[in-house]
């Protein structure tokens, strides 16, 4: 195995990673879709409805709930489900935040492309991040 697999398979080991459909049961039910996604695939593919648009590098001090530069919405028993391309990113972006007191943190398995292939709803892509 390589550092990053290893580093992978670290961060899945305390996930609850969440398959598409779950991740639109816990919408839902009040959870935060958080698309780190760059700007070029969010725009080419779609994105999710709902889903909030964080850049990556700002992703911890959006999120943590101690962050005074965090999302208002965002407090410390919120489920956040972290979305990239194909679910490897962000479930190193999710241990990232559940370290940083986010203990509701997870991540979509697959990916947005699991959650279309599911044939679950699209919005048009290329909504700006959250400054
Ligand atoms: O976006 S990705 O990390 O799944 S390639």
């Amino acid at each position: 195995m390589s550092a990053i697999d290893d580093l992978l398979a670290a961060a899945r080991s305390g996930l609850d990673r969440a398959e598409p459909e779950q991740a639109q049961r816990l919408q839902r039910d009040g959870a935060l879709i958080v698309d780190i996604r760059p700007h070029v695939n969010r725009l080419e593919e779609g994105e999710i409805p709902g889903s909030v648009v964080v850049e990556r590098i700002h992703l911890e001090w959006r999120l943590a709930p101690d962050s005074e530069w965090r999302l208002p919405e965002v407090k410390p028993d919120s489920t956040v489900i972290v979305v990239c391309n194909e679910g490897y990113s962000s479930s190193l972006a999710a241990a990232d935040l559940r370290r940083l007191g986010l203990p509701g943190a997870t991540d979509l398995e697959g990916g947005f492309r699991a959650w279309r292939s599911a044939g679950l709803p699209i919005r048009e892509g290329g909504t700006p991040a959250v400054p």
